[in-house]
């Protein structure tokens, strides 16, 4: 009987599909917690987190700067001592040096002067550009506003305005005065946020210009190169909407919003869904692996069990369980294995066949465990008796049978005997039954015209007479 693998590679599949789709839905269920976790949680956290930073950053300058434009030394000198600039130089210094701001500054109605720390800077006009902010802002209901600009005197860098209108006692505005300051503290947190939790932060104003990013970063300098991105940028300022998602080159974005009304501009919060999710894929291929690795191990042990368990069933099968020998089925499948070689090899072949004398006596008289205590140790004599070549079985009950290779009868019938004596002089069976315990046995050669039947039928015969001529012999029947 052979092992059949077929129901170990089903098992292996059943168990690896098991484990796999377990897996799998393990994975699906991870990435789209993931994915809620940070549209529901991470980005509006963050969105809030950076809001509250730039708020906290612009309450103290812009105290500054309303402080300023309602100073009496401010309205007095706009409107007597406009002529006296080392006194105003030295105000706006004062402020800048007292807290800390990139710098301060005056603008004179009167005089479209422009007054800064190093005293007046130019005077200011309509057809300039860098001047426009003046012009506009005097035109604009809003006593205050907060204008984030590169500027050209001041290094070419982007420096947040917080402008200001002074008024006289009459309410007509004589100026605007403020503070200065560089928003590199906001580059250090876009920085940060981007290192730290891996979104791109940035801010878009009312023409839908990226103003404020982090500098170096590629994409948000050139936003025409991101075609999805910039067309979501209409939604981003004219929708309620508050999360957006876009991909590009096959990669997933989500991104939030909020409008920062101090600084008229809208903060966008974006994170590349792929830097959260990779963690997730990555313990995804690690149990695909690992149960890949755990089902081998499964059915290396599952083919081990079943070759032992299969080996024993085999044994069971074609061996008798009292003596060990083979049983009668097997003897016969091996008896016409030979008998076919015989014919091939013109090899002599003998059968004997013997029975225990009296056995019933020895049941009756000694109980069944000696009966099979003398049936064990005729087998023990039998196996030392034959040839390791020849073949022997237990053919049933006290009937032994052996298969003789390469014996002709003469042979045969001397190995009878031979092996008739042995268990008549065995101590063993003695110690057992108390009495010699002897056998009959008939024996004969396999013909050339010979079939199993004859065969038996032949060798029985002989048994029959060793029997009738009183036990304890041997018969040759040729
Ligand atoms: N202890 C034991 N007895 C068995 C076993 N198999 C068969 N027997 C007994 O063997 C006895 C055989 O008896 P018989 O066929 O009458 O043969 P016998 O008593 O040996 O008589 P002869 O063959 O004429 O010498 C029966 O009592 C069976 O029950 C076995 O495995 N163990």
């Amino acid at each position: 009987m052979r092992f059949d693998y077929r129901i170990v590679f089903i098992i292996t599949a059943l168990l690896f599909t098991l484990s796999a789709s377990l897996t799998l839905i393990n994975y699906v269920e991870s990435m789209d917690s993931t994915r809620k976790q940070l549209k529901n949680s991470s980005l509006p956290l963050t969105l809030d987190n950076i809001y509250t930073q730039i708020q906290k950053q612009i309450i103290e300058p812009n105290l500054i700067a309303s402080v300023m434009s309602n100073d009496t030394f401010m309205k007095d000198w706009l409107s007597h001592e406009e002529d006296e600039v080392e006194k105003i130089t030295q105000y706006l210094e004062t402020i800048t040096n007292k807290y800390n701001m990139f710098t301060a500054f005056l603008v004179s109605e009167k005089s479209q002067n422009y007054y800064t720390t190093d005293g007046f800077l130019e005077k200011i006009s309509i057809k300039n550009p860098n001047n426009a902010w003046y012009f506009n802002f005097k035109n604009k209901p809003e006593k205050s506003e907060i204008n984030i600009d590169y500027n050209e005197f001041m290094g070419n860098s982007l420096i947040m305005f917080i402008n200001h209108k002074i008024y006289d006692d009459q309410s007509t505005m004589v100026g605007a005065t403020g503070v200065g300051l560089k928003t590199s503290y906001i580059n250090e947190m876009l920085k940060y946020f981007r290192i730290r939790y891996n979104f791109k932060v940035f801010f878009i104003n009312d023409a839908g210009e990226i103003l404020i990013a982090e500098q170096g970063i590629d994409k948000l300098e050139q936003l025409s190169n991101h075609p999805e991105l910039k067309a979501l940028i209409p939604d981003i300022i004219n929708t309620e909407t508050q999360l957006f998602e876009y991909t590009e080159e096959g990669e997933s974005y989500l991104l939030t919003k909020k409008y920062v009304e101090e600084l008229d501009l809208y903060l966008v919060v974006e994170a590349k869904v792929d830097n959260f999710t990779q963690s997730v894929k990555e313990a995804f291929y690690f149990n695909i692996v690992v149960s890949l690795l755990v089902t081998i191990l499964v059915s290396i042990v599952v083919i081990l069990y079943v070759r032992k368990i299969h080996t024993k069933l085999n044994e069971l099968a074609s061996n008798d369980t009292l003596t060990g020998l083979p049983n009668r089925r097997t003897f016969q499948g091996q008896l016409e294995h030979f008998m076919s070689l015989k014919a091939r090899h013109q090899q002599a072949l003998s059968l004997v066949f013997f029975d225990v004398d009296d056995f019933k006596r020895i049941n009756d008289e000694q109980g069944h465990d000696v009966g099979d205590e003398v049936l064990v140790n005729i087998a023990k004599t039998l196996k030392s008796t034959i040839r390791h070549t020849d073949y022997v079985a237990r053919w049933g009950g006290e009937e032994f049978i052996i298969l003789l290779i390469d014996s002709q009868l003469e042979d045969a019938t001397l190995i009878a005997e031979q092996l008739r004596k042995n268990i008549e002089n065995n101590t063993q069976i003695f110690e057992h039954v108390k009495r010699k315990v002897t056998v009959s046995v008939g024996v004969t050669q396999v013909k050339e015209n010979d079939d199993a039947d004859s065969l038996f039928k032949r060798v029985d015969t002989a048994l029959f007479q060793a029997k009738r001529v009183g036990k304890n012999s041997v018969t040759t029947v040729e």
